[in-house]
This record gives C-alpha cells, sequence and structure tokens, in this order.
C-alpha cells in the first residue's frame, strides 16, 4: 500500500525530503516491508518458543491495529485504498475477531485481566469513599456470637464505587467486585449490560452524584487510530468524573520504552497538562498502568491549554511510532479520510498488548 495518496501532502514531502531525518525515511519503508506485508497476509514467521495459537492472536491484534491507523490517516482518501482496507479487516475476522484475542490476552499472556492492578489500588487509597465511610471502614467492627458460637457479622452500609468501563468489550473485568457499581461500554459489546456507546457519545451525567469515581480506558486508547482522538480521550473523560476523580490507563508497555515520540517522563507531563496527577504507576512485563487524579484545588481536573505535537523523544531504526496528540479547542474526528490533522504521514509500528 502507498504510505500516501493524498497529492498535497505527497508534494509536502517531496519539498521536505532532504531535509527528513534519517530514521523517519526508515519508519516510511518498515510500512511496506515484507514483515508487515506477510503478517497482513498472516504468514508471518512464529516463534517457536511461544504457543502458536498466542503469536497467532498476537499478529491478528497487529494486524488491525495496523488497518485501523491507515484507515485513520489523513493520507487516505482514495476510496478504492479505503473499500480495500476495509475488506482486509473484514477478511481478518473485524472488530469481533480482534476483541476475542483481546480477551484471550488478558487471560493468559498478562496475568489476569487489567482490573485487578486497579481493584488493588482502589482499596489501598480507599478511592470512592467519602469521608464518612472512611470513618466507617477505620472503626473497629466486632462481630454478634451466636449461642451456637458462629459469627454475625453487622452490615456496614456504604455506597458503592462507580466506574465507567471504556471498551468493556463483555463487561467481565469489575464483575467480582459486589461494592463496584460498573457501567461498560464499548464500541462492539459482547454481552447484553455492555452498552454499545463510542465514548465520545456516551451522555455525560447530569447530576455529580451520577458521576463516576473512575474512568478505566484499558487499552483503548492505543486501539484509536485517530492520534488527536487519544488526546481527546485524556480530555474527554473529566466529564464523567466527580471532582478529584480518577482515570486509570493501562497500555501497551512498548507505546513508552520504544516509541520515538513518548516515554514516561513525556507522559506524565502530558497528563499533567491536560489536568491529570499521577497518584500510581506499575510497569509489568507487557502492560503499563497509570492511575490519575483529577488536578487542580477543586480537583476539577486543571489543563494548561498546551498543544503537544509529536515531538522525538528517542531516535533509532527500531523504534515504534506511537503517539498521543493534544489540540485543545479542535473537535473529536469522526469516521472518514482527512481526519487527522498535523504531520501528515508516518504511520504507526505496532505492539503487541
Ligand atoms: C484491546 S480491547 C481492550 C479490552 C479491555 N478493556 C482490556 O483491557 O482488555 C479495546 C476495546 O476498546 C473498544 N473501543 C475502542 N475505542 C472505543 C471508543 N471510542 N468507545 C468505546 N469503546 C471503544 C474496542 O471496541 C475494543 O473492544
Amino acid at each position: 500500500m502507498p504510505h500516501t495518496n493524498n497529492k498535497a501532502a505527497t508534494d509536502r514531502k517531496a519539498k521536505r525530503s532532504g531535509k527528513k531525518p534519517a530514521f523517519l525515511s526508515r519508519a516510511r519503508k518498515s510500512t511496506t516491508n515484507p514483515a508487515k506485508a506477510d503478517l497482513l497476509a498472516g504468514s508471518a514467521p512464529l516463534d517457536p518458543s511461544i504457543p502458536k495459537a498466542r503469536q497467532e492472536q498476537t499478529q491478528l491484534i497487529r494486524a488491525f491495529h495496523a488497518i485501523e491507523k491507515q484507515l485513520a490517516s489523513p493520507a487516505l482518501t482514495n476510496p478504492e485504498e479505503r473499500r480495500k482496507l476495509e475488506e482486509e479487516r473484514e477478511r481478518l475476522g473485524g472488530l469481533k475477531k480482534y476483541q476475542e484475542a483481546s480477551v484471550h490476552g488478558g487471560d493468559k499472556a498478562r496475568g489476569g485481566e487489567s482490573s485487578k492492578w486497579l481493584v488493588k489500588q482502589i482499596k489501598e487509597l480507599k478511592i470512592g469513599l467519602d469521608d464518612k465511610d472512611k470513618d466507617k471502614s477505620k472503626a473497629k467492627v466486632e462481630p454478634t456470637i451466636l449461642e451456637d458460637g458462629s459469627k454475625v457479622w453487622p452490615k456496614v452500609e456504604r455506597r458503592k464505587l462507580r466506574l465507567l468501563d471504556v471498551g468493556a468489550i463483555a463487561g467481565t473485568a469489575y464483575a467480582g467486585y459486589p461494592w463496584i457499581s460498573t457501567t461498560s461500554i464499548d464500541l462492539n459489546p459482547h454481552a447484553a449490560h455492555v452498552l454499545r456507546y463510542n465514548f465520545f457519545d456516551f451522555p455525560v451525567p447530569e447530576t455529580e452524584d451520577d458521576k463516576y469515581d473512575v474512568v478505566a480506558l484499558s487499552l483503548v486508547v492505543n486501539f484509536e487510530g485517530s492520534l488527536v482522538n487519544r488526546g481527546h480521550m485524556l480530555l474527554h473523560a473529566h466529564s464523567y468524573l466527580r471532582p478529584h476523580g480518577h482515570l486509570y490507563l493501562v497500555l501497551p508497555l512498548p507505546c513508552l520504552t520504544n516509541s520515538r515520540y513518548l516515554s514516561h517522563a513525556r507522559l506524565t507531563a502530558l497528563l499533567g497538562s491536560t489536568g491529570w496527577s499521577v497518584v500510581r504507576q506499575h510497569d509489568s512485563a507487557k502492560l503499563t498502568y497509570w492511575l490519575v487524579r483529577r488536578s487542580g484545588a477543586r480537583g476539577e481536573g486543571e489543563r494548561d491549554g498546551r498543544e503537544w505535537k509529536r515531538e522525538v523523544v528517542r531516535a533509532g531504526a527500531q523504534r515504534n511510532n506511537f503517539a498521543i496528540l493534544v489540540r485543545p479547542g479542535s473537535e473529536v474526528e469522526r469516521g472518514k479520510a482527512g481526519q487527522q490533522a498535523g504531520e501528515e504521514g508516518e504511520e504507526e509500528d505496532e505492539m503487541e498488548e
């Protein structure tokens, strides 16, 4: 597939081709390299040390991400190219197959769903408990001992923590925690209780009481093909949260450890600029987990209105191009070609989840 079919973009690139840093040229070549072509054709060589089924799922996830990003690229203006990509996505099994591969990843390779880490932090930090509830949780609760010696513990009434799980697929991540009231949404739900919504269109609760304590974006930001929409997701999450509410962000680790444009330090700064302070952060072998809290004295998520473009944080031929762009005041990019403003061109190398 040609890297761009947008003539104006091609002309601009040709003009500046003499100035382009070498790593960008190499990155561009890599988007049409045989490895990626093989991947999309489902024939990349498999590593004998990893179970075949798992590798095939990884390949599917990568191929799906590659297609999503090409579909979101402003360079894609040719309807025929778009149709071919959509056909390819269907040939791979569409969003449903991609989700199945993602769910498997959650169960096995990642050692459990990413909800576990969040639940641990919520308990430790007592998130969602108001001061009254915190006092109750500190108070010593004694059981009544019945005649037969058995104990009956008094019921301590607390309000449930309210969590909005975006990209919930089957809505199972928080099902085992009765003290969490979860609203689950997904573009393509796999269960009746998961609401079919694009995060950007999900109605904002009208009252503070109906707002959430936590919004979870676990492996959703990297799914979003538009780099600007990734930034919008971080900004948009504020609308659903109470003052001092939390955002839970999970990304594949290489998005930060091997990206040309993003690192732990830069994500911390970008989050700060979009109204979040980092509360807890953890990296596993494959994923990076961030629990961040709305900043500002009143917990309103104080933003500085700064624009975040792609800036190189580490160079090298083997880097991926994962980036999050923030363009305050811009609209959420919808649907088709021509949507992704900014430096057109570079596609992203795909990262395993
Ligand atoms: C890789 S799966 C992540 C599943 C799960 N959250 C996890 O951590 O394993 C990404 C999911 O996000 C959903 N998704 C992506 N963008 C979305 C959006 N804008 N609104 C709602 N769901 C979205 C996709 O449909 C997909 O099911």
